[in-house]
């Protein structure tokens, strides 16, 4: 997958995965990652993960249903984390193929233009 811009993903559409795809190489991964501010690998490679420290836990959740909305909408689900009622933390990987896909760095940049309240 060549690197591409937040702006050029966030543009695009995740597309159905039934598997039987490699996953980006961890090396891609991070590369990739350089575009994405706040973003890590985790995982060994498989995951990316971003936290951030919210207002409260109504902002918290605010920010979840912001995200699911992205998700229902691009059929790619990530995992949300809200913990000590103020950290939140998304994680995305693609099930179907056990690590990361372009799918992934799409929601990430979709994720990253949702309005959040923060601490
Ligand atoms: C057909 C459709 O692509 C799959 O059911 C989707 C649903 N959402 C998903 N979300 C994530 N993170 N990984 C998947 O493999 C996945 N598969």
């Amino acid at each position: 997958m060549p690197v591409q811009s937040c702006d050029t993903l966030a543009k695009k559409k995740c597309l159905p995965c039934e598997g039987g795809v490699d996953p980006i190489s961890p090396e891609q991964a991070a590369e990739q990652l350089e575009e994405f501010p706040g973003w890590r690998i985790t995982h060994e490679g498989k995951r990316i993960r971003k936290e951030w420290v919210v207002k409260n836990f109504t902002a918290g959740m605010k920010f979840f249903e912001a995200c699911a909305q992205v998700a229902e909408a691009d059929g790619h689900h990530p995992d949300l984390h809200l913990e000590g009622y103020r950290n939140v933390a998304v994680e995305l990987w693609t099930h179907a193929i056990g690590g990361l896909s372009e799918n992934d760095f799409i929601l990430a940049a979709k994720i990253d233009q949702l309005p959040i309240d923060l601490k």
